[in-house]
């Protein structure tokens, strides 16, 4: 079993019962206690009395002390006292009751959303997916999830929804209009919205979330369709900390590395920030390319130069030769970069922080968004900087 896919397991088996499973059981860390914590978990949520996981100091099991870690924050306690307890049965930890609703759901299945909701089946967990154009719906459904007609109804069915979503705009739409999420919130419920958007609108949708007795997450990502495919995103969370912590598992399946960046809105400003700079680099990078060809060099010889210098990045090395190919197929699409730059320079605004670099950069967007490369990848600016007159 791949240890990571094993470790999510685990932690997932803990964050969805409710109180939280304790009773940490040291085990000789050998194959057997963990094939069978596996097979409990394969199992389904009624395996209370087999589940049973080990933790070790040994060097050789990374993956296990950084599980025994989530343990000890899923139960403040210190965990030389969860040691003590004997664990729990399905009965006593309640999980009977939570056949309703226990799953997780999911809003938005765009380029993004779609990579992410797979992801997440991986955790072997009923899955509700909603998205307004409903078609896209059907890739997910072939692979086990249940589609639902409002984010609602996803909402009504599930214990967490976690949401993918384009802008601020369709954010609060989708949370506070009629048919979403906040019509179905209970006590017990949570949201986890994903999607890149400024911190006002994310404390909106908090408030709305909270009023009702559920709990909320911010949790914007960085890296793009291929990360997002490979479970690699970076996740930027802020909110509800219990909630951070009940989403260890679904954050391990689609990301590398998630920080907890504290209140409401950090989440939004790091994403924004980190933004900021990758438009500015692209806008940078592109005029690179066409000052290079302009004046006779090989655009493929400016790639190689820059590779081997101080100022190599994945990003460069990843779209330079599709630039110089005039190709542009959509990864991160070129509107939701600009509508990144313009809520940066909000937030500019907001705290006088001047930003000359990233003002000039978002005029070359919108420029690229007039020329309708919108829905083209975002390295598409260069056609903006080297088409210009
Ligand atoms: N692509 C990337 O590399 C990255 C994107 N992001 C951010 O993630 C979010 C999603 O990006 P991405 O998946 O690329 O974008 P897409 O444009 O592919 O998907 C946007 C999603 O929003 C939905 N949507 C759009 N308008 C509405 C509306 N009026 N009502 C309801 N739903 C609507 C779309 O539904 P429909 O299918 O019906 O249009 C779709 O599900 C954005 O905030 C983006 O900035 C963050 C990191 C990387
Ligand atoms: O938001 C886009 C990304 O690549 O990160």
């Amino acid at each position: 079993m791949n240890p990571v896919l094993l470790r999510s397991s685990l932690r997932h088996a803990i964050c969805l019962s409710s109180p939280p499973l304790r009773g940490i059981v040291d085990t000789p860390l050998v194959s057997p206690p963990l094939a069978s914590c596996w097979r409990s978990h394969r199992d389904g949520w009624n395996a209370g009395p087999e589940l049973r996981w080990g933790t070790t100091s040994t060097s050789s099991l990374k993956g296990l002390r950084k599980f025994k870690v989530f343990c000890s924050s899923v139960d403040s306690r210190p965990v030389g006292e969860q040691r003590d307890e004997a664990p729990v049965s399905s009965s006593q930890s309640g999980k009977e009751e939570q056949i309703e609703g226990e799953g997780y759901g999911f809003l938005g299945l765009g380029i993004m959303g779609v990579a992410m909701a797979k992801n997440l089946l991986k955790l072997g967990v009923p899955l509700t997916v909603w998205n307004r154009s409903s078609d896209k719906c059907a890739p997910l459904v072939e692979l086990g999830a249940t589609a639902a007609k409002t984010p609602a109804e996803v909402v009504s069915k599930s214990k967490i929804t976690f949401a993918m979503l384009a802008d601020p705009a369709v954010a609060l739409t989708v949370a506070v209009g009629p048919g979403g999420v906040v019509d179905a919130i209970t006590p017990g419920k949570s949201y986890v919205d994903m999607s890149t958007v400024d911190a006002e609108t994310s404390v909106t949708i908090s408030k709305a979330i909270t009023s009702k007795g559920g709990r909320f997450l911010e949790g914007p990502v960085s890296g793009s369709k291929k990360p997002a495919e490979d479970g690699q995103l970076v996740i930027l969370a802020a909110g509800d900390e219990s909630l951070y912590h009940d989403v260890a598992a679904p954050f391990d399946v689609m990301g590398k590395k998630a920080f907890y960046l504290g209140e409401i809105g950090n989440g939004a400003k790091m994403k924004l920030v980190v933004n900021m700079v990758m438009g500015s680099m692209m806008t940078a990078f592109s005029e690179g390319l066409s000052l290079a060809e302009k004046a006779g060099l090989k655009q493929t010889d400016v790639l190689d130069v820059l590779e081997l210098g101080a100022i190599a990045n994945p990003m460069f090395k990843l779209k330079g030769p599709s630039v110089i190919k005039g190709s542009f197929p959509p990864a991160f699409p070129l509107k939701h970069q600009q509508k990144d730059m313009r809520l940066a320079l909000a937030l500019g605004d907001e705290v006088a922080q001047p930003m000359p670099v990233a003002a000039a950069a978002n005029e070359v967007f919108k420029k690229a968004r007039n020329l309708g490369l919108g829905d083209n990848d975002f390295s598409a600016v260069y056609k903006a900087i080297a088409e210009s007159s």
